[in-house]
């Protein structure tokens, strides 16, 4: 059962306990504001669909993205968009990567100043290649750039709502900021790191979504355990060398962003992302598969946004691209694994 009660431990928020605007209540917005108003914050989630907002308010419960799991009685939710913003202390941005221009531009005249702006998105825009803090920083005046941050690693929203042991990482261009962020998060069940590494981090979020896809569709396959690692290992080698040629550091994907959230979504069951990839090497089409979800998973996108940014920085991912090939129904899951394992010889190295 889900402890609802402000829980103050040696972890709890240094600079005291703040006004909080999380923008998005499906899973992941909704176990982050759990998690913040157990650690005694006064959150405002916002909610695209009014049913939502009412049931958090009503029921204590998000029965359409985190049903069965009690939500914390001092959290509240907002259909309107601006009210939550109101002389926010911290404002989570957690819509999903298809709709966050067009949410961040409404909520763009109620944005705080000097408020970390921190973004819980994992993925690419489409057309323009942007991560989701470049995305702010082209939508935003300068005045907020240096209020962006990124909050990303393994956790399963799920996991994270019932304070399952989870550790994350907060990056910001400027240290401080990050460190608000982690200060505001930390509780003895979520242990943040902090990162100045923005793009090395954010990278990783986006990329894993294919390659947890491509993980999946091993399984689907019936393929073993080594084919795993080995999708594991030469997705890491892919994610690297994108997230180098974008200017990030090589350090931060060996981290929780880059590998730590590799391994969890390439091999939890809980990942949409590798639960659309077994679908497709179980022999089902893509459209099957999404139109019986009403959750987002982002590979299904991102697979093609990502392959772009790569092909426009002259970067080689095969495994992304097999994945793409096989969402757009050019091969099948066991082609795009008889090819991966044939391509040219070759020495090992990212
Ligand atoms: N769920 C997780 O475990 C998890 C963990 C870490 C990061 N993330 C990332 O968080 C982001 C949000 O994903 P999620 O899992 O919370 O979403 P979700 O799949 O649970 O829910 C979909 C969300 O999209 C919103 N939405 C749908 N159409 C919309 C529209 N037209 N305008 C505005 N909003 C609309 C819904 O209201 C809902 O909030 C994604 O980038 C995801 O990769 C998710
Ligand atoms: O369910 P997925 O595949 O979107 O993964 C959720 C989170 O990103 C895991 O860290």
């Amino acid at each position: 059962m889900v402890k609802t009660s402000k829980m103050m431990s040696p972890n709890s928020p240094k600079n005291g306990l703040l006004k909080v605007c999380v923008l998005g209540a499906g899973s992941w917005g909704t176990a982050l504001a759990a998690h913040l108003a157990k650690v005694g914050h006064h959150v405002t989630i916002w909610a695209y669909e009014a049913e939502v907002a009412e049931s958090i308010n009503q029921d204590h419960e998000n029965t359409a993205f985190l049903p069965e799991i009690e939500l914390p009685q001092n959290l509240k939710a907002k259909n309107d968009l601006g009210q939550g913003l109101i002389d926010a202390d911290m404002v989570l941005m957690v819509m999903p990567s298809h709709v966050y221009r067009t949410v961040l531009k409404e909520a763009m005249p109620h944005l705080p100043k000097e408020a970390p702006l921190v973004s819980c998105a994992k993925g690419i825009e489409k057309g323009t290649g942007f991560t989701m803090c470049n995305l702010a920083k082209d939508l935003l005046p300068g005045e907020h750039h240096e209020q962006l941050c990124c909050l990303s690693g393994p956790s399963f929203a799920r996991e994270v709502a019932k304070s399952v042991p989870t550790a994350v990482t907060v990056a910001a261009v400027d240290q401080a900021m990050a460190q608000r962020v982690q200060d505001a998060f930390a509780s003895p069940w979520l242990r943040v790191y902090t990162s100045t590494d923005l793009v090395g981090i954010e990278l990783g979020g986006a990329v894993k979504n294919p390659l947890a896809i491509a993980a999946g569709m091993c399984t689907g396959l019936n393929a073993g355990h080594n084919t795993l690692a080995a999708l594991i290992t030469r997705g890491l080698a892919e994610m690297t060398r994108l997230s180098l040629a974008m200017g990030g550091r090589l350090e931060t994907l060996s981290g929780l962003a880059g590998l730590g959230d590799l391994v969890l979504t390439c091999t939890g069951e809980l990942s949409r992302n590798r639960t659309v990839g077994v679908r497709l090497g179980k022999g089902e089409s893509i459209s099957q598969i999404t139109s019986s979800m009403r959750m987002v998973a982002e590979g299904v996108h991102n697979t093609d946004t990502v392959l772009d940014l790569a092909q426009s920085l002259g970067v080689e991912m095969p495994i992304v691209d097999a994945v793409h090939r096989v969402i757009h129904s050019k091969i099948t899951p066991a082609k795009a694994l008889e090819e991966l394992m044939t391509r040219d010889l070759k020495p090992e190295h990212y």
